[in-house]
């Protein structure tokens, strides 16, 4: 039996609810300890803040993409925790809704420093069960996503209807038919269901992706477009590391803020008209917000024009009371955000 540390590879589309599970799966009684490596998209990290539980470390990995920067960084933060064996049963690596799961996947084969001492155990995917269909139309990540899943958590069966569930649960099964699907509201399942699967399979990743093993000897970028951006290796190009080709959404964006404390009041008028206005074109939000004379931190969460806020933690004595947002989309008009953000400030 391999004593090599299993390592659950958490995927899923833009809010389709990994951060959910994780929180899930961190706070069961489960007398494990996990790491848990995050990586976002947008420069302020949010998500590290949201995941719960006393006892996981959580360690960020740099933002861009996947693939180039921050796959040195996967390697840096595996092998430091290898150093420390003994302390972890398993390690958990959420991506960004953003990343194609292949080139992580294939940090477990093709580093061999890491594959001497780690497992992929599986390929967790969250979908969204009111967007999937949506994002299999525009975003080809998502469809690596549901391509690439041992396990599959379509989530979020109370916003649609049994017809819509039955239809979008047929479109995944057309794109992989092998993976456990599990229905959910809220990434309800049991840990068992996600953690210790042992599922990985790697003949059926090769069927899919033949050069799953190559590593690219020099990598070719194809920069299939003319935008300036600079989001490391940079949104909208298709890379082919040694024949892996994955994408990136080359319009993808986002706008990150911070500021002081805010005025709820304006804040919350604020939020739900940016939000049912833009809210084709937000795919996905969040902050951590400082209200004025609240002890509790507030957090919003947005997917679409689909808001959820609540108050969550007291703000720690010398913690500073800092407001923090992110807005993740297409073609956004940052200036009018920043500057409808700063108009809440208390
Ligand atoms: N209605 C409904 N909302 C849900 C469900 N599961 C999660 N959500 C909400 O969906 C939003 C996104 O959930 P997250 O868990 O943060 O999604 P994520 O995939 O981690 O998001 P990113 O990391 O930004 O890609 C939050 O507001 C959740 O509360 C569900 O089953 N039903």
């Amino acid at each position: 039996m391999s004593d090599k540390i299993p390592v659950t590879v958490l995927t899923g589309y833009l809010g389709a609810g990994k951060t959910t599970l994780l929180n899930r799966i961190l706070t069961e009684q489960h007398g494990k300890k996990y790491a848990v490596i995050v990586n976002e998209f947008g420069e302020i990290g949010i998500d590290n803040d949201l995941v719960v539980g006393a006892d996981e470390e959580v360690f960020e990995m740099n933002n861009g993409c996947i693939c180039c920067t921050v796959r040195g960084d996967l390697i840096r933060i595996i092998e430091g925790l290898m150093k420390r064996r003994g302390k972890f049963d398993a390690i958990i690596v959420e991506t960004t809704g953003l990343a194609d799961p292949a080139p992580v996947a294939q940090t477990f084969f093709v580093d061999q420093d890491v594959s001497d001492k780690a497992r992929l155990d599986a390929v967790v995917t969250v979908a969204d069960a009111k967007w999937l269909t949506e994002r299999l139309k525009d975003a080809p990540e998502a469809k690596n996503q549901i391509a690439f899943a041992d396990v599959i958590i379509l989530n979020k069966t109370d916003l649609v209807s049994p017809e819509e569930l039955a239809e979008v649960e047929a479109r995944i099964r057309a794109i992989n038919p092998y993976a456990t699907l599990h229905r959910t509201q809220r990434a309800a399942v049991p840990l068992d269901a996600v953690l210790g699967r042992n599922a990985f399979d790697l003949d059926r990743i090769l069927a899919i992706e033949p050069a799953f093993l190559e590593e690219g000897e020099g990598h070719h970028h194809h920069h299939d477009h003319d935008h300036d951006h600079d989001h490391g290796c940079g949104p909208g190009c298709a890379h082919d590391h040694g024949g892996l080709k994955h994408y990136h959404d080359e319009h993808m964006q986002s706008v990150s803020i911070k500021l002081g404390e805010v005025d709820p009041e304006k804040f919350m008028p604020w939020i739900n008209d940016l939000t049912q206005r833009e809210g084709p074109k937000i795919l996905r939000s969040k902050g951590i917000l400082a209200f004025k004379n609240e002890p509790k931190r507030f957090v919003f969460q947005g997917v679409h024009m689909i808001l959820d806020g609540d108050l969550q933690r007291d703000w720690k004595p010398g913690e500073e009371r800092q407001s923090r947002l992110v807005f993740i989309g297409r073609d956004l008009d940052a200036e009018m955000i920043r500057a409808g953000a700063q108009a809440c400030a208390a």
